[in-house]
């Protein structure tokens, strides 16, 4: 293969530093696209939009046919896991993602043992249906969300300021709280070797709430499930890249690159650039890191804070993102003007 052929985004996850990095935007099919809403209002939710591999690979597609960005990431959601492992899963329109919550032991047997990889088959129909589409220029990025974000979520029922019930759980009774872990490891390990084996050149894991755990936490309900997650995607696919994205961890990634194993770090908004560079990009590749703020504020800030990041991590292997997702009412001609600024 020449390198020509391999996907600019691979080549920088590989450890080569490109003169344009590549970039794609995290949520980068979405809202803010009047073609997502409108499919999404033919769909009728959310989820059902997820469930339909012929619209969700449509949806997927969107803002590569749009903004031609140099990676497309599968549409679906972290919270699929649990609806597979049993727990009932619903969208509240303009709140987010509801389930019935798990905290005690009853509830965790009536979930199954493991997940049910056929709920999962539409999704991995996307995949398949997603890679036949893109251009080979364009890599195709799957995803799961860490253990331990998607365990706030199964354990609260719903998105929470402090993750307080997950927290609760896990102090109260630990074994339990390891037990509700150990399904989603194991899930997850099945649910990214499918995706793989149908055609994504990536994956990246999600620890959204990563930031809300001290030293030690961090290492049992972080590192530990994470480091399983990527020997068990290794195992069945050694040449898969790992994107580990643990926000808000700060000073912890270091250590978490480290340990796990992972590839690339994804970089939040508010981290240090100096430390991000010294010592994480020291390390791996990194991913991010723009303010989804700046993006929808667009401007002159928008030109300086592009020029910043790129100055800081365009000497070493790096991919251009946002720090997290890109907002809803961001408008289109300030993605635009933000592509033009990273491809300058
Ligand atoms: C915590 C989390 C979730 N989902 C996800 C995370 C981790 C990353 C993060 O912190 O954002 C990850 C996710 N969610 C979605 C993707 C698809 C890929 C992408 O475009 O990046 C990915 C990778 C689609 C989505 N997931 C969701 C939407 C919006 C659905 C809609 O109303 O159309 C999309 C496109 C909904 C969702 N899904 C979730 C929440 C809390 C919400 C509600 C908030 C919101 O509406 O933005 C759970």
């Amino acid at each position: 293969m020449s390198t020509h052929s391999k996907p600019v985004f691979l080549r920088a996850l590989d450890g080569e530093t490109l003169v344009t990095p590549p970039l794609w935007l995290m949520r980068q099919a979405g809202r803010y696209l009047p073609e997502y809403r409108e499919l999404r209002a033919k769909a009728g939710s959310f989820l059902a939009l997820c469930y339909n591999p012929e619209m969700a690979a449509e949806v997927t597609l969107q803002p590569i046919r749009r903004f031609g960005f140099d990676a497309a990431i599968l549409f679906s959601d972290i919270l699929v896991i649990p609806q597979a492992l049993g727990q009932a899963l619903w969208f509240a329109e303009g709140e987010g993602p509801r389930l019935e919550p798990v905290a005690d032991e009853e509830r965790l047997r009536a979930i199954d043992g493991q997940a049910d990889q056929d709920k999962l088959a539409p999704i991995i129909e996307t995949v398949r249906r997603v890679r036949g589409a893109l251009p080979r220029e364009t890599a195709l990025i799957g995803f799961c969300g860490a253990p331990w974000t998607v365990a706030t979520y199964m354990v609260a029922g719903r998105g929470t300021p402090d993750q307080g019930p997950a927290k609760e759980l896990f102090t109260r009774d630990q074994d339990l709280f390891q037990r509700l872990i150990d399904r989603i490891v194991v899930s997850s390990i099945d649910y990214l070797n499918a995706q793989i084996k149908a055609g994504v050149d990536a994956v990246q894991i999600f620890d959204s709430w990563a930031g809300s755990l001290g030293p030690a936490e961090f290492e049992r309900w972080c590192i530990a499930p994470t480091k399983r997650i990527v020997e068990g995607v290794r195992a069945r696919h050694p040449r898969t890249r790992i994107i580990g994205f643990p926000r808000g961890a700060g000073a912890l990634i270091p250590g978490y690159v480290t340990a796990t194993g992972v590839d690339a770090a994804g970089l939040e908004t508010d981290i240090d650039r100096g430390f991000a560079r010294d010592a994480i990009q020291s390390l791996v590749p990194v991913q991010g890191h723009l303010d989804p703020l700046i993006l929808r504020a667009g401007g002159p800030e928008l030109e300086r804070e592009v020029a910043a990041i790129r100055s800081a991590f365009g000497p070493k292997p790096f991919v251009f993102n946002l720090g997290h997702g890109i907002l809803p009412d961001t408008p289109i001609a300030h993605v635009e003007r933000l592509i033009a600024a990273v491809r300058a």
